[in-house]
């Protein structure tokens, strides 16, 4: 399957609800009156994609439909997966564009940092290149297990300490590991949290300061984000982002749910860009991220529905 179908697939239950929430607003008529801008708004918010986001793509487009003067809601229509693209945060990609790189995933529990790890760690060795997992998740014991099998199967080495160690010692032994064998790509897996566990989130700071204190690597911080989440997502993202500073999320388990518009309000909200997403839980299934191709699968196409 192409790439483009493969990641249309992912967000085909984004999209159903999205198209089927838009039909009810065209089903008024194609006339640019308030009444459609206010329902457009309204329908962008309902898809997830946060009011921020929502206020800011509609402003826009009311305004190119006064200076092109726009025919009707269908013309509209046609600029949004190009608008819905640009409120994307863009940049992020050194985090894994090839360049040396020492990357912690943080996120709550169950978002699938482990699964993504193993996942990039399979993808860069076939690349090429040479990685190195660090298990700081040292709180549940499957965690660990869960992320030496996907070292087995991608073939990499992997740093790990028993149940209940000390997770900033673990990143310790994985940078020294790092140094001794050239690696060029290391990759860390951090305990799942709440965003709203003060002490926790306290940890975790001060395993993401050794790392940057010790690494010689550039270091990058990635928030996991569960999409079935929705919402609350951005509330994640927030506190992630206030406690360690992020560099990026990836946003898994779009094939699962109708809230994609999730990836949307936590890049334009938090000024981050998405670096990778998961429409699977196959090893071929975490994809780059393109604003475009992610857009125009959320979005769908307006004539065939018209
Ligand atoms: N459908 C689907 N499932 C996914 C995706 N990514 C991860 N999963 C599944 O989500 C579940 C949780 O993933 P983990 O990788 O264990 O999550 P985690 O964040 O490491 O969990 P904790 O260590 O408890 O914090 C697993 O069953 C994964 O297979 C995805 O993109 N799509």
């Amino acid at each position: 399957m192409g790439f483009f179908s493969r990641i249309s697939e992912g967000l085909a239950r984004s999209r159903e609800k999205f198209t089927e929430q838009m039909n009810v607003l065209l089903d008024r008529g194609p006339d640019l009156d308030e009444e459609f801008w206010e329902g457009l708004e309204e329908t962008l918010i309902l898809a997830d994609i946060g009011g921020a986001a929502a206020s800011d793509i509609v402003e826009d487009l009311r305004d190119k439909a006064t200076r092109k003067a726009l025919p009707d809601a269908y013309a509209v229509l046609d600029m949004l997966n190009d608008r819905m693209a640009e409120a994307f945060c863009a940049g992020g990609e050194e985090v894994f564009g090839g360049e040396p790189a020492c990357v912690l995933f943080v996120g709550i529990n169950g978002a699938g940092k482990t699964t993504t790890v193993g996942k990039l760690a399979k993808e860069a060795t076939d690349a090429g290149r040479t990685v190195l997992l660090g298990s700081a998740d040292t709180f549940r014991a499957a965690a660990i297990e869960q992320l030496e099998e996907w070292a087995r199967r991608a073939d990499v080495e992997i740093c790990t300490r028993e149940r209940g160690s000390d997770p900033a010692s673990v990143c310790y032994d994985t940078i020294e590991r790092a140094e001794q064998k050239n690696a060029d790509l290391v990759l860390i897996d951090t305990a799942g949290r709440l965003h709203t566990s003060a002490d926790l989130m306290r940890e975790l700071e001060k395993v993401v300061n050794v790392v940057r204190k010790r690494s010689k690597l550039p270091v990058y911080t990635v928030l996991v984000i569960d999409a079935t989440t929705g919402q609350n997502g951005l509330a994640q993202a927030r506190e992630f982002d206030r406690a360690l500073k992020l560099d990026g999320v990836i946003v898994t388990k779009l094939d699962g749910t109708a809230k994609g518009g999730i990836a949307l309000a936590v890049s334009h909200e938090l000024e981050l860009p998405v670096l990778k997403i998961g429409v699977g839980e196959g090893l071929g299934d975490l994809k780059d991220f393109d604003a475009h191709d992610f857009a125009r699968a959320f979005v769908g196409d307006f004539d065939e529905r018209s």
